[in-house]
Formats: C-alpha cells, structure tokens, sequence
C-alpha cells in the first residue's frame, strides 16, 4: 500500500506512520510537496478545511499512490477567542475523499493579536517560547496543554477518524 502525505511536517507524518502502522505492515509513506492552494496561515474552518482536501487530492491526482493525506492547521475567530483548529482529508484513488476536523483550543489574546495582524502561528510560537521548530514536535496546542495533547497526537486522532470512515464505507457497500 502506497500512501502519499501532502507534507513534510514530522508531526503530520507521525500521526499517519502511528495510525497506519497498525493496519498494515507493508506500508510505503511517501511525503510530498503537496500545494495547499490556500493562504500559508488559514483563517477559517472553509478556508484550512480546503487546504486539508487540496493537498490530499494533489497526492492522488498527481503521484502515484493509493491514498492521499492532507493535513491542514489554521485558527478561526469564535465569540471566545481565536481558536487554533485543523483540518483532515483522506482521498482514496478513483473513490472518495473523507473529510475530519480535529481538537481545538483558544490561543492566548497575545498570540492571537499577532496573527490577526497577520504574522503565522509557526514563527510567532518559536518566537514566543524562545524555541525552534515548534510546529514539527508538541505545536500550539502540546504547548497550551501542558503537554496534554501534542501535535502529533492531535493529528494521530484524525488520521484515527478519516480510516474509520473509509473502513466503515467498505463494510457497508
Ligand atoms: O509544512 P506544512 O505541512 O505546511 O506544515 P505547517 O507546520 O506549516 O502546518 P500548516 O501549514 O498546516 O499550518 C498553518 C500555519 O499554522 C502554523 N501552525 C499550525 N498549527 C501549529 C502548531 O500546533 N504549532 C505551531 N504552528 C502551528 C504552521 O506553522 C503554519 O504557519
Ligand atoms: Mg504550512
């Protein structure tokens, strides 16, 4: 089985390495540069929902695997804040594409002012934490959970949501 993964991000490439690991032993994970056609910090559920679904939709259409994977982050503006959120899209070739939105939590008002005067999370959060490469390891959320939910595990549980969705489509043809 050949799965193509629309980035390089380490943390997007160990949710599905984790998820997929457990259903398959021969597994080839390919990480492609997979354009997400959508702005580098996406402002929306429509807009990080859209990167997640181009960027898996390129891995099908334009390389030759079985299954793409998008994954997308971005933040959307809610009456308690800005939340951090993300996007999932699983495109299975010549078939259908599921589609799965992940946890979210409130960034603090500080790292909020920044991105809405349009700097992106990435940066801001190493700048913030005096830190390199937050987005590849815990991310946003690992950080403001105390550790409690990091990166990876947030994108593992929707890696979990989109392979159940293909399983239970192919259970019930
Ligand atoms: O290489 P790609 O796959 O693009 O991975 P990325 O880390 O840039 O991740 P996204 O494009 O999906 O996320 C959009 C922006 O939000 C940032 N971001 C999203 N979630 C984050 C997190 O948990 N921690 C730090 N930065 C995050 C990210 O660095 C980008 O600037
Ligand atoms: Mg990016």
């Amino acid at each position: 089985m050949r799965i193509g993964v629309g980035s390089r991000n380490k943390a997007k490439l160990k949710a599905v390495e984790t998820v997929l690991q457990t259903l398959e032993n021969k597994l080839d994970i390919v990480a492609i540069d997979a354009p997400s056609d959508v702005s580098s910090m996406p402002f929306s559920d429509e807009e990080t929902m859209k990167g997640a679904l181009n960027r898996a939709e390129f891995c099908v259409h334009q390389h030759d695997v079985d299954f793409g994977v998008g994954l997308e982050g971005g933040v959307t503006e809610t009456p308690a804040g800005l939340f951090i959120i993300n996007w999932g899209a699983l495109a299975v070739k010549d078939q259908a594409t599921f589609v799965a939105g992940g946890a979210r939590i409130k960034l603090p008002e500080e790292i909020a002012k920044r991105l809405r005067s349009g700097e992106e999370l990435g940066p801001v959060m190493d700048d913030f934490c005096h830190r390199e490469n937050i987005r590849h390891g815990e991310g946003a959320i690992g950080v403001f959970t105390n550790g409690m939910i990091t990166r990876d595990q947030m994108f593992t549980h929707i890696m979990k949501l989109l392979v159940g969705q293909y399983q239970y489509q192919l259970s019930n043809i």
